[in-house]
């Protein structure tokens, strides 16, 4: 059966998120099972948990505990690097600032946004000089002491588990797995460290951490705060389905530009974040994607005469420019 024709026949009415151990991804031998459980995850539910991910603990404690202290630095002091004067949406973003569900009156969350670049600086850094329509250096806060290297540190390992994704993602979609090695040279890879305070005001569903939403690029992969349930996903009755974080594990989601990609035979699913529990919750997306200047559209093995193409090509970089642009700007629009 082809992935259109299986795609047609695959239920959404999920009531959990599956749990996938990518531990042995390079094992030949696991690799088909692994592929399938994977496929048949973003088909049904568009999330998944990886467990044995490979980041170390130390490196998560280490910009956890960065971005808690960077977030109870005065408001003044964040603004200076407030992302609307940097190019791109890099740097600060305070509560409030965004509004991605437009039914909503603002997120209750604070951010801090950085993007590709390498420790050790480099003179002429390729991946950054081609990023094309969303190109711009990172800027960093002057304390607290060693932020830069504890973010980087991880955006570098949560990179690597992003190449080995797309490779299962290539096999789950039955191509080559290397299938992506050449378009993601010089990945996308926006990651924001967030901060939802407790949330003291209303609690209604028109007042939450992150509204109703999905994610732009090919996949999500989350690190959330143990012990806070907050993340939510909705399935095809319109039930939110709770995603707690599980220790040692991240999430894994779909994005629009993979569920074009694959025309919507991989789920891009709608997901919001309310933390009601009256202690900071915090969570790290790192958004992952093609090289920004990849044209994005339903490949041949999605598109079916009972499926035909639902989405027009798109450069990816065009694509992602004009979301975020959205999503900071609610009356703008974009189909
Ligand atoms: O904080 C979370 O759990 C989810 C964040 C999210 O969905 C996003 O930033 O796109
Ligand atoms: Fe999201």
């Amino acid at each position: 059966m082809s992935l259109a024709e299986t795609a047609a026949s695959v239920s959404s009415a999920f009531d959990s998120i599956p749990i996938v151990d990518i531990g042995h991804a390079s094992a030949p031998e696991e690799r088909a099972a692994l592929a399938q459980q994977i496929r048949d995850a973003c088909m049904k539910v568009g999330f998944f948990y990886v467990s044995n991910h490979g980041i170390p603990q130390e490196t998560i404690d280490r910009v956890v505990s960065a971005m808690k202290a960077y977030f109870s630095l005065p408001f003044d002091t964040k603004m200076q690097l407030y992302h609307k004067n940097v190019a791109n949406f890099k740097g600060y973003a305070p509560v409030l600032d965004s509004n991605i569900d437009p039914a909503n009156g603002g997120d209750l969350q604070e951010g801090f946004e950085i993007g590709w670049e390498e420790l050790v600086p480099k003179e002429h850094d390729e991946k950054r000089l081609n990023d094309g329509a969303m190109a711009g250096a990172n800027v960093w806060p002057l304390e607290p002491a060693g932020f830069r290297e504890a973010c980087l540190n991880y955006y570098h390992a949560a990179v690597g588990v992003g190449k080995v994704l797309f490779r299962l993602f290539a096999l789950a979609l039955d191509l080559p797995e290397t299938y992506f090695d050449d378009k993601t040279r010089n990945a996308a890879a926006i990651m924001r460290t967030l901060h939802y305070p407790p949330q003291t005001g209303p609690q209604d569903d028109n007042t939450v951490g992150i509204g109703a939403h999905t994610d732009f690029e090919c996949f999500t992969i989350l690190w959330q705060e143990p012990g806070i349930q907050a993340l939510q996903v909705l399935n095809s009755e319109r039930q939110w389905i709770s995603a707690p974080p599980i220790p040692g594990t991240l999430v894994i989601n779909i994005g629009d530009q993979l569920a074009r990609w694959t025309n919507d035979v991989f789920r891009s699913t709608v997901h919001r974040a309310v933390n009601r529990s009256d202690l900071r919750r915090y969570s790290i997306p790192l958004f992952f994607g093609t090289d920004y200047h990849i044209q994005i559209e339903p490949m041949p093995s999605c598109v079916s005469p009972e499926r035909p193409p639902r989405y027009e090509p798109i450069t990816a970089g065009d694509y992602v420019r004009k979301r975020l642009l959205e999503m900071y700007n609610p009356n703008a629009t974009f189909s």
